[in-house]
């Protein structure tokens, strides 16, 4: 199956990572330290194509061109799972403001209940960067676009790490402006709504909460 506006990120780390995460034995230590790594190729890949500015730079030996990035970036975590993928992205752009959206899946409906949020002023000019590892029936993914558009955002970025096609799906219908930059695209959704093969429970397993 193939996708409009998703780019599937493929690299030998990623594929080495991605069975370290999905394997049932990882802990914790072991699953946080395999997702920064994705992160961090995740984020460099969803940062590319920022607009730049050039500038004037003296190196020691004589002036010449440089560029800075010419847009403010902000990342808005989908908590918790979210979380660990937020360094990744600030340590391209330290600079970066950081907003959180605070949403669980109700275990009975799957529907994504929120319980906060937090979004800097500088949304609307802001090139967005929305991070979740998760897409699955991709109810956090829309409810949060829907609510950061609402706030003023015009172009967000949706990075994650392991999509279901139905989540793709329904954010590509709710939303078709939003790309989508993942590392897998699983089989599908199983009758608990969770991915499959994907790897459990993201937030559990970063946290250790199982
Ligand atoms: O596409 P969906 O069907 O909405 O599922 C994806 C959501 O589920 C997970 O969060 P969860 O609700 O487990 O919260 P947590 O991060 O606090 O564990 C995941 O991190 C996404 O936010
Ligand atoms: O497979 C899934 C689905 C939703 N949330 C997760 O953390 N994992
Ligand atoms: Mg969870």
């Amino acid at each position: 199956m193939t996708f409009k506006n998703v780019t599937l990120v493929d690299h030998p780390v990623v594929a080495r990572d991605l069975t370290v995460l999905r394997n049932c034995e990882t802990p914790p230590p072991v699953f946080r330290s395999a997702l920064s790594r994705i992160a961090i190729i995740l984020a460099y890949n969803s940062l590319k194509g920022l607009p730049l500015k050039k500038v004037e730079v003296e190196t020691p030996i004589q002036k010449t061109d440089g560029y800075e990035i010419d847009t403010d970036v902000v990342v808005v975590s989908i908590l918790r799972a979210g979380l660990g993928l937020v360094d990744a992205v600030m340590q391209f752009i330290p600079e970066a403001k950081i907003g959180h959206l605070g949403m669980y899946r109700d275990e009975i409906t799957h529907q994504p209940v929120d319980y906060y949020s937090k979004i800097p002023e500088n949304i609307k000019q802001a090139q967005v960067l929305l991070v979740d590892p998760m897409l699955a029936t991709g109810g956090s993914a829309t409810d949060s676009i829907t609510f950061l558009k609402r706030k003023g955002a015009k172009n967000i970025r949706f990075m994650c790490l392991i999509s279901a096609p139905e989540g793709i799906k329904r954010v590509q219908d709710e939303h078709p402006d939003i790309s989508i930059i993942t590392a897998a695209i699983d089989e599908r959704l199983n009758d608990d709504a969770f991915i499959v093969p994907g790897l459990g429970d993201a937030g559990d397993r970063i946290f250790g909460t199982i």
